[in-house]
């Protein structure tokens, strides 16, 4: 195969050969596509596709590697009967797979459903109540803290105590009941058989581990490659490792400048360790970037510069000049909004569609003013990012029962499921559920007695889980429609727009058609949930233009004609939520620095000086904004800066000086003497 397209140390890092390779790669130097040609190469040098495996950050950056990969192999069907062999998918998915096709070895029965973040919490909170934890005068940690708490001890494989003294503090003295608490958790999970999303790791770690299962496993692969490395945490650094020990056949890709994710107890450091955990890695540093123009690198550049620590690379590109990147001081939102919204017109007016152009930010709700104004003027636009398609609580009601059915002994499932019958609360509900947890099926609620209330509905509810569940049940789709038409009327009861919920749960119908079965459909969704219900109805048509709207996080490994970064204002990023430690604030600056870098030729930050708090403009309560600090003067000499309007900036921004607290002064001061 010809690695004719590539550059020099592109198609270095392409050829080589199994010794365990780190590639570094800035942004848009060519990851992903120096990626898609080393797993080509490998399939062209003979290594069987079905014994690579290629770990992604999202199942959407493995189906798209993969494409590029038939592209690579002269597509048609060879190609994409090669490629389609590969193993892909994020490190969750990946382990979930493994698991269900090898956890007999440790004892994991493969039928297990899996928790996502939401299930997790409610379960703790079952159990916080049960042990009376909440009991005593010192508030016992909320169900998203003490979630949050377990998560990063598996995660970051770290002691409950350590972790308490350094991130929770105020947690601290609660110490022996979190221990007590996470016990029941584990055995709770285990009596259900169910996993939760670090329970994947863990048990994955667990098998690569036994001696039995552990080379059975290994032996599977020849390659394996990971990609966004800079974005894994100590425990999936852990279980690469047991994957591939020496390193031998082991590639990772990553950038240390776009590490975004330490809230997930992902850590930089994996990426900077690399050379150490294994001695004799091959360190290839992609520099050249193929993306933006030289201008706006030159500003990007000085952004990432302001990172403690990093590999120190600066990126160059062999294009044309370019246009210098613009820095606009707006009066406030509304005419943030007008201008973006202007240019985005403009460009396209040139010929940029819309889906060149992005619009990005730090938090989704600082899109609202701009979501609300364009939907005024019709300009159709795609939000990412945000609350899930899965956050939904129709949504969760649905899959509640699509797991229940897949999982009887699922209690979380079921809690949520019984609940929603009128006159049935958590008591009634365990009352309910016990016994087809012993049993392991539904019969048992043949001969129950739910409450009056409920009576009505319960013969159709116990038939349609009868008969659900059975072994040969119904096709797919038509397990989702019944359970739709038995959930309709309790949705109309319980919440409002309950035509939109339905619809919603219609395309969820229509997208039940692309799974093999119930339980790959679920472990799919729960791993990687859809962003909304334009993307379950799968890719968008080409004919279909739309401005895109993004968080940041959700922008990354994107790249776009034009980007614009909205409220560059400090307080938005770095988020004030985020102020803490100096770690904190570097990875705001990386994260900043992701947004810049996704343009290719125009790049637009806008700063409004003066932003309601929300909701929009009601109560009209504004603060004034600082420009965030990842700008400072020597950075902003890279950019051409500008105001919005000069004339109404200027008679607008004055008050900035007099307002807040100097302006309160002035009025105690005045008021001394009136
Ligand atoms: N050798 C090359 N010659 C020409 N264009 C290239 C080459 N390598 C990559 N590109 C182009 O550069 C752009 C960025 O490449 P790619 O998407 O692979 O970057 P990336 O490193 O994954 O980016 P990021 O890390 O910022 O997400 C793409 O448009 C790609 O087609």
């Amino acid at each position: 195969m010809k690695l004719d397209a590539l550059d020099d140390r592109q198609r270095e890092a392409a050829a080589h050969g199994d010794e365990p390779l780190l590639i570094v790669a800035g942004a848009g130097t060519g990851k992903t596509t120096t990626l898609a040609h080393r797993v080509a190469h490998l399939i062209d040098r003979g290594v069987r596709p079905e014994r690579i495996l290629l770990v992604t950050f999202a199942r959407r950056a493995a189906a798209e590697l993969l494409r590029r990969v038939d592209g690579l192999l002269n597509g048609g069907a060879r190609g994409r009967a090669a490629s389609g062999r590969v193993w892909g998918g994020t490190f969750h998915a990946v382990a979930t797979r493994l698991l269900r096709l090898h956890g007999e070895h440790i004892g994991l029965h493969p039928g297990f459903t899996i928790h996502d973040r939401a299930d997790s919490e409610d379960l703790l909170d079952v159990l916080r109540a049960e042990l009376d934890l909440a009991r005593g005068d010192r508030r016992f940690p909320r169900k998203a803290t003490c979630a949050d708490i377990y998560s990063r001890c598996v995660n970051a494989r770290e002691p409950l105590g350590t972790l308490l003294d350094r991130g929770f503090p105020w947690c601290k003295e609660h110490e022996d009941g979190l221990k007590l608490l996470f016990r029941t958790y584990t055995d709770r999970k285990a009596e259900q058989n169910v996993l939760d999303f670090d329970d994947l790791l863990v048990f994955l770690d667990g098998l690569l581990a036994d001696p039995a299962a552990g080379p059975i496993v290994r032996g599977r692969f020849d390659a394996v490659l990971v990609d966004e490395y800079q974005d894994t945490n100590a425990l999936q650094a852990d279980l690469l490792e047991r994957l591939r020990p020496s390193g031998r056949g082991l590639t990772v890709v990553g950038d240390d400048a776009q590490a975004i994710y330490s809230f997930r107890a992902a850590t930089v450091r994996n990426i900077l360790d690399f050379p150490l955990r294994y001695p004799g890695a091959r360190s290839v540093v992609l520099t050249q970037s193929f993306r933006s123009t030289p201008t706006l690198l030159e500003a990007t550049n000085r952004v990432i510069a302001q990172a403690r620590e990093r590999h120190a690379k600066e990126l160059w590109s062999a294009r044309p000049g370019g246009e210098r990147p613009e820095l606009v001081t707006c009066r406030d939102e509304e005419q943030q909004s007008e201008l973006v919204i202007e240019r985005v017109l403009a460009r396209r007016e040139q010929g940029m569609d819309l889906r060149r152009q992005a619009v990005l930010f730090r938090a989704s709700h600082h899109s609202a003013q701009l979501e609300i104004e364009l939907g005024r003027r019709g300009i159709p636009f795609r939000k990412y990012g945000g609350l899930r398609f899965l956050e939904a609580a129709h949504v969760r009601d649905l899959l509640a029962f699509l797991r229940l059915l897949e999982n009887p002994r699922d209690l979380v499932a079921g809690t949520r499921v019984l609940s929603l019958l009128p006159g049935i609360g958590p008591h009634i509900a365990r009352a309910l559920l016990d016994p087809v947890v012993a049993h392991g099926g539904f019969a048992p609620w043949r001969a129950a007695r739910p409450p009056a209330a409920a009576a009505p509905r319960w013969p159709a509810l116990v038939a349609m889980c009868e008969e659900l569940s059975a072994p040969h049940g119904p096709a797919l789709p038509v397990q989702v429609h019944r359970v739709r038409d038995f959930y309709a009327p309790l949705c109309e009861a319980r919440y409002d727009h309950a035509d939109a919920r339905l619809r919603d749960l219609e395309q969820l119908e229509h997208a039940a058609a692309a799974f093999t079965d119930r339980s790959t459909m679920l472990a799919e969704l729960t791993l990687d949930p859809p962003q909304s219900t334009q993307e379950l109805a799968g890719p968008p048509s080409l004919d279909d233009d739309y401005l895109v709207l993004s968080t940041i996080h959700s922008a990354k490994g994107l790249e776009f004609d034009a980007t614009y970064v909205i409220h560059a204002a400090d307080g938005n990023i770095p988020s004030d939520l985020a102020t803490g430690r100096p770690e904190e604030i570097d990875e705001e600056l990386r994260l900043f620095y992701v947004a810049l870098s996704r343009a290719r030729d125009h790049l637009t930050v806008l700063f409004p000086l003066r932003w309601y708090d929300r909701p929009a403009g009601v109560g009209g309560k504004h603060s004034y904004a600082q420009l965030t600090r990842f700008l400072p003067p020597a950075v902003r000499a890279a950019f051409d800066e500008r105001a919005a309007a000069p004339e109404a900036l200027r008679a607008e921004a004055l008050p900035t000086v007099e307002s807040g607290v100097s302006a309160e002064i002035r009025k105690r001061m005045h008021d001394l003497w009136s």
